[in-house]
Parts: structure tokens; C-alpha cells; sequence
């Protein structure tokens, strides 16, 4: 008999640390990781590849026929790969960034994905999974057992993003993460905590004080 993997959902807004805490807690627990927007951001990469007008609906959703998507789920190293070329990076690029919101917006796509990241979590070989984005805790996975809303002040998500990047002035990066954060929260609320979702601020914690406060909602989840 096999048991389905503990799903441990995390959303925030960008900069929330998301991601980088996500990969920590997994790694911590033996767990698998499961970045969600890396598929939006894939599918947007493919739409720019296509040529394809992102602002049009119909068009962006016509990519999900051809849209071969896969990722790993391995918090020390994951490769995202659409039809054979791997666009691990190419997909963290700002021109990518700039439309991915308009990609995440069209009802098709989220329905599409969310199909897809339900499958890989149950898929993952490892006694649970940390899945982190933006819907996690309220459609992908409304039934996890743990359920995090990760935040911290725009300056502070802000400032370290930009510390990331040497050669992107820092308020170019915080203009556009707020300008990204402000589209992305007219489809899905991801800046206040659903009923029964944690919400963890990381405003005044460093990141390892971070994985442990989030280590210690799931410690405490009967
Ligand atoms: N609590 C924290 N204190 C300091 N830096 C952090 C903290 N949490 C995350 N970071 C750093 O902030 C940056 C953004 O985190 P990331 O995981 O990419 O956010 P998100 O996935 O939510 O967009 C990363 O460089 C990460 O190492
Ligand atoms: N569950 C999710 C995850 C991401 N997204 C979209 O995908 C984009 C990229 O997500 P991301 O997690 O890589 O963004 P960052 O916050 O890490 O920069 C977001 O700006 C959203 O438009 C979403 O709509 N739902």
C-alpha cells in the first residue's frame, strides 16, 4: 500500500523567500520541492519563443497544446525542461518576467497547471513535498496539512531581490517586482492568509531563523 506524500503548501508575494526557504525546508526534511512558477514562467518563455501576442487569451492558450512540460523535484538541483531544451535559466530572465503575469491570468492555463503540480506532488518519490506560488495554500493543495503564507515589507522583499542582481539597479528590480506583485494579486489573493493558513513574517528574521520558523508550523501540525 502506498500513502500519498505530506504536502507542505507555502505562497507569498515575490521576495517573500518562497523559494529559497521552500528548497531549505525540503532539503531539512528529506522532502521533495516543487516551484510552481517556474512553470508560468515556462510557458510564457515558450509564448515569446512562438512570437505570440501574451495580452491575447485565445492565443496564449492555444500554446497548452504543444506546451511539453517537465521538472525536477529535487530541492538541490531542478532542471525545468519544455520540449527537450532545458530553460532553467533562460526562464528567470526579465523579459520573461515582464510577461508572465499576462500568461497567469488566462483561466485555461491556471486550470492546465494546476492539474499539473496536483500530479507531480503526488507523483514525488519522498514522504512529502514543499510547494510554493501564489495558490498554493487556497487551490492547488486547499487540503495540506500545513499551510504557510510567507511575507515580509515590499522594502525588505525588495532589497533582496536587488541584492541578487549586480547588474540591475535595485530600483529598476523593485519597481517591476512591485508592478509584478500588484497584476499577479488581481487573480489570486496571495497578501492576506486564507482560513486556517499560517502566516509567517520574515520582515525581522534572517533566513535560517526563517526555515526554522517554517520547520516549526509543520513541527507543530498534529
Ligand atoms: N529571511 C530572509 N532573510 C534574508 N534573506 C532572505 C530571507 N528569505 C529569503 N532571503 C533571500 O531573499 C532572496 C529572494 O528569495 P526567493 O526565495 O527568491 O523569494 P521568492 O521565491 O519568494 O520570490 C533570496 O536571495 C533569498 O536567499
Ligand atoms: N502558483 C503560482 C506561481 C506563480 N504564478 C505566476 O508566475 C510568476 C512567476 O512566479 P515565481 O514564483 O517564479 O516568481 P518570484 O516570486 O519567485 O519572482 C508570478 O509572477 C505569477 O504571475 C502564479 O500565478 N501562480
Amino acid at each position: 500500500m502506498s500513502t500519498l506524500p505530506v504536502i507542505v503548501a507555502v505562497d507569498g508575494p515575490a521576495g517573500s523567500g518562497k523559494s529559497s526557504v521552500s528548497k531549505a525546508v525540503a532539503r531539512r526534511l528529506g522532502y521533495g520541492f516543487l516551484d510552481t512558477g517556474a512553470a508560468y514562467r515556462a510557458l510564457a518563455w515558450l509564448a515569446l519563443e512562438r512570437e505570440i501576442d501574451t495580452d491575447d487569451p485565445d492565443a496564449v492558450t492555444s500554446l497548452l497544446d504543444e506546451f511539453d512540460y517537465s521538472i525536477g523535484t529535487d530541492p538541490d538541483g531542478y532542471a525545468v525542461v519544455v520540449a527537450g531544451n532545458d530553460v532553467t535559466d533562460a526562464i528567470r530572465e526579465p523579459r520573461v518576467a515582464s510577461v508572465v503575469s499576462a500568461i497567469a491570468r488566462v483561466p485555461e492555463v491556471r486550470s492546465h497547471l494546476v492539474a499539473l503540480f496536483r500530479t507531480v506532488a503526488a507523483d514525488v518519490d519522498s514522504p512529502g513535498i514543499v510547494v510554493e506560488g501564489r495558490d498554493i495554500t487556497t487551490v492547488v493543495a486547499p487540503d495540506a496539512p500545513v499551510r504557510i503564507l510567507l511575507t515580509a515589507d515590499e522594502a525588505v522583499r525588495m532589497a533582496r531581490r536587488s541584492a541578487e542582481l549586480s547588474d540591475h539597479a535595485a530600483e529598476t528590480v523593485g519597481a517591476h517586482l512591485a508592478a509584478r506583485d500588484r497584476a499577479d494579486a488581481r487573480v489570486v489573493d496571495f497578501l492576506n492568509a486564507a482560513d486556517g493558513v499560517t502566516t509567517l513574517d520574515s520582515t525581522h528574521l534572517n533566513f535560517d531563523e526563517t526555515v526554522d520558523a517554517v520547520i516549526a508550523v509543520i513541527e507543530e501540525t498534529p
